[in-house]
């Protein structure tokens, strides 16, 4: 088992990672609680929800809610439904949640452990590979059917309990979608990472070479949030790829496209836009043929770009509605850029045709 603090300016937490550790959470607890309601969705549910269970004894009062696995749920009924269900099991100020699923469970049970009763301790378990990046640094959220996780806090964890046997039982498409994010981390701090992510053949990939590059994301993340809690500044550089991406999630309808499949689209577009705002050359063929090579989604159809550019001025970083993108002027050297509407419109134009045409 490996452990990583976070240590920020208010917070402290560990990471533990490790094989089958979600047999043994309690031991992670960092104090008693009154009682616990593990949330999980219905995928999760069926494969751990009695492992994590298991973990703790008869006289405990250990709960569960399960939602509906995909992105739908994270929204602001379900929300309502897993605050009833914390009234109805009699959850107090001791309790404590545990959010046992990918970026979406850990997402809203984040977020409904933020406002119960003003707020209470929760737990990260994340059982997707994507999840390394949303169980780290404490963003929590819903979605608004008008943008991505509009309704939220930044509300850290007590601890992330990060069972990567759990990864074992993942679809190929969500492989995929985690690696997008392991892909945006390495673009915009580590060369060398990007170089060994390049050369990985996720088809082929083993366990021992997918945690190693879990530990590279979950450094990079760390010292990210360590230093920047709020996103006030260098924080912003962990939405590289996501002005364009969490656009697409909204205009395509929550769940058609993962977020990491919106993710690899939206990374691609913002290293077009970089070339194009610093006259620089960055890896854009090479990402280009490494996603077709494995299998991303890369044709979108039928989309309206007066909407999607709409949606990118309402993203969290626009200011005065100017979209604010992050770019790479080189690799790893991320930088927040405006840019003007008309210059957005036709790069964006441009790079679909582009995709569509390959
Ligand atoms: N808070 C943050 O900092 C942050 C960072 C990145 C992403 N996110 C959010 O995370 C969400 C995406 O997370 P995700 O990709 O994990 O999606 P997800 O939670 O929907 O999980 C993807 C799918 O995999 C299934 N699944 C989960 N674990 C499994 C397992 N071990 N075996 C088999 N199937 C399993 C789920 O049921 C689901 O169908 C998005 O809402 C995104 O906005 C948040
Ligand atoms: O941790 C962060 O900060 C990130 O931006 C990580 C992203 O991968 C993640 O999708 C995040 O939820 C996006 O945040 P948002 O503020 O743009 O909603
Ligand atoms: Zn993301």
């Amino acid at each position: 088992m490996k452990q990583i603090t976070i240590k920020t300016s208010t917070h402290s937490y560990n990471i533990y990672t490790g094989k089958n550790i979600r047999f043994n959470v309690k031991e992670f607890l960092p104090k008693k609680y009154s009682s616990i309601l593990i949330i999980s969705d219905d995928t999760v549910n069926g494969l751990y929800l009695d492992d994590v269970k298991g973990s703790f004894s008869a006289d405990e009062q250990v709960f569960h809610s399960v939602i509906p696995s995909g992105e739908s749920s994270k929204s602001i009924h379900t929300y309502y439904q897993l605050q009833t269900d914390a009234i109805k099991f009699g959850l107090d100020r001791q309790s404590l949640i545990i959010a046992l699923g990918g970026g979406v469970v850990g997402d809203i049970a984040g977020f409904a452990a933020s406002t119960y009763m003003r707020g209470i301790d929760y737990i990260q378990m994340p059982t997707t590979i994507l999840a390394h990046d949303s169980s780290v640094g404490g963003k929590v959220a819903i979605n608004h059917d008008l943008g991505k996780n509009m309704i939220g806090s930044f509300y850290p964890p007590v601890a992330v309990v990060y069972d990567v046997h759990t990864l074992q039982s993942l679809s190929e498409r969500e492989i995929r979608s985690g690696y997008a994010e392991l892909i945006k981390e390495a673009f915009i701090a580590d060369e060398a990472f990007f170089h060994t992510l390049m050369s990985t053949k996720l088809h082929e990939i083993s366990a021992e070479q997918l945690e190693m590059h879990l530990l590279e994301g979950i450094k990079i993340k760390a010292s990210i949030v360590e230093n920047d809690e709020k996103e006030t500044g260098i924080r912003k550089y962990l939405n590289f790829g996501h002005t364009l991406g969490h656009a697409l999630e909204t205009e395509k309808g929550y769940g058609t496209l993962t977020h990491g499949e919106a993710v690899a689209i939206g990374t691609l577009f913002a290293l077009r836009v970089s070339e194009s705002v610093f006259t620089s050359n960055l890896p854009y063929d090479i990402y280009y043929e490494w996603l077709k090579n494995n299998h991303y989604p890369l044709h979108l159809d039928h989309l309206n770009i007066e909407k999607i550019i709409k949606m990118m001025k309402s993203d969290k970083k626009a200011v005065n509605k100017q979209v604010q993108m992050v770019l790479l002027r080189n690799i790893t050297e991320p930088t927040v850029v405006e840019v003007d509407d008309q210059d957005l419109k036709q790069l964006l134009d441009i790079f679909l045709r582009e995709l569509v045409k390959n």
